[in-house]
């Protein structure tokens, strides 16, 4: 394949969730060098819920926003530093702050049905001439066909880029290739796709949507993120350098990086478990893992009870206080039992 893949490091954003939000600048300083000097084209570095998130709903930062956007800012040479914003997590006014520190790159991140609430964040980033994405998050949720209706939304507001972004890690390689392609005839944008590897499709499902026309994947060093994690960058690497699939990233630097730095700074090993394969299965939003965890702890219940019930109700992003009420529901029922 002779188009080039551009690499979408998430390694800093996608695995702060994974971290609880906590890594300091030292170690964001040192994972943006060693990304950026193993190639990849967009290092994207804000809180795992984006501008904004630092929060009591889905925890707080050790570092400040602008201390984790200008510590990669500072340590880039080559790539560009991308944030993301939900909108209502994070405002227009987050957006220009993170552009002033140097972001260049912004992805406008929506639940699959609610495109139309990235209007004026997409056009914002527009104005400001940053590279502008828009990014549909929980994409197994609408059909191909209604998530082809809100991407189409997003390519009206002037989204350059459009993701399809399975963020419980829950669809097949079939379920990629009928969204993507739908993508690759209806849209004029280029076609991103963000994969969670809670049923160990991370790299294969990034695969399938670069053969279907994807532009641009996301990974991250070890699979760094929420859940079980990413697509693992230097796994997706050695795929795509097996395949002949073009990108600028350096295997051997990313193995290192991913051994040497990313996996010793793990808090809870980022892998496929009982918990994390529960995601992919039961479509739940990789972010709730630590959440139900926890919840399962205190509350003396099994975390896969909780992500089993709050699958059924189809809870988005921005739901995570329903895991502690499920929990004590959870908790009543078995007494009774
Ligand atoms: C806010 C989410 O963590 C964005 C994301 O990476 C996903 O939906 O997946
Ligand atoms: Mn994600």
């Amino acid at each position: 394949m002779t188009k080039k893949i551009i690499i979408n490091d998430v390694t800093l954003r996608d695995g702060m969730h994974a971290i609880s939000h906590q890594y300091s600048v030292e170690q964001i300083a040192e994972l943006t060098q060693l990304l950026d000097d193993s190639g990849v084209d967009i290092i994207e570095a804000t809180h795992g819920d984006g501008l904004g998130g630092s929060s009591l709903q889905f925890g707080l930062s050790k570092e400040s926003e602008d201390d984790i956007i200008r510590t990669t800012v500072e340590n880039v040479k080559n790539a560009k530093v991308a944030v993301l914003l939900l909108p209502g997590v994070g405002t227009i006014d987050h957006l220009k702050n993170a552009h002033n520190l140097g972001a260049k790159v912004v992805r406008v991140a929506t639940h699959c049905t609610e495109a139309d609430v990235s209007e004026q964040h997409i056009k914002a980033g527009l104005s400001l001439g940053m590279d502008t994405v828009g990014f549909l998050m929980m994409s197994h949720r609408a059909t191909p066909e209604n998530l082809l209706e809100q991407a189409k939304k997003m390519e009206s507001y002037g989204a350059e880029t459009i993701y399809v972004v399975d963020s419980a890690g829950a669809l097949s390689m079939d379920d990629v290739r009928q969204r993507v392609s739908l993508f690759k005839e209806n849209l004029s944008t280029k076609i991103g796709f963000h994969a969670h590897n809670n049923l160990s499709l991370g790299v294969a499902n990034s695969i399938v949507a670069i053969q279907e026309g994807a532009d641009r994947v996301d990974a991250s060093l070890a699979g760094m993120g929420a859940g079980a994690g990413n697509a693992a960058l230097e796994q997706l690497v050695a795929v795509m350098n097996k395949m002949e699939i073009s990108h600028n990233v350096d295997l051997f630097k990313v193995m290192d990086a991913a051994e040497n730095v990313m996996k010793p700074m793990m808090v809870r090993p980022v892998q496929i478990d009982r918990l994390s394969l529960m995601l992919g299965y039961t479509g739940v939003y990789s972010s709730f893992l630590l959440f139900a965890e926890r919840a399962g702890k205190e509350y003396g219940v099994d975390p896969r009870e909780i992500l089993m019930r709050i699958g059924k109700m189809n809870a988005v992003g921005g739901q995570e206080d329903w895991i502690i009420g499920i929990a004590q529901e959870l908790a009543k029922e078995n007494q009774m039992t």
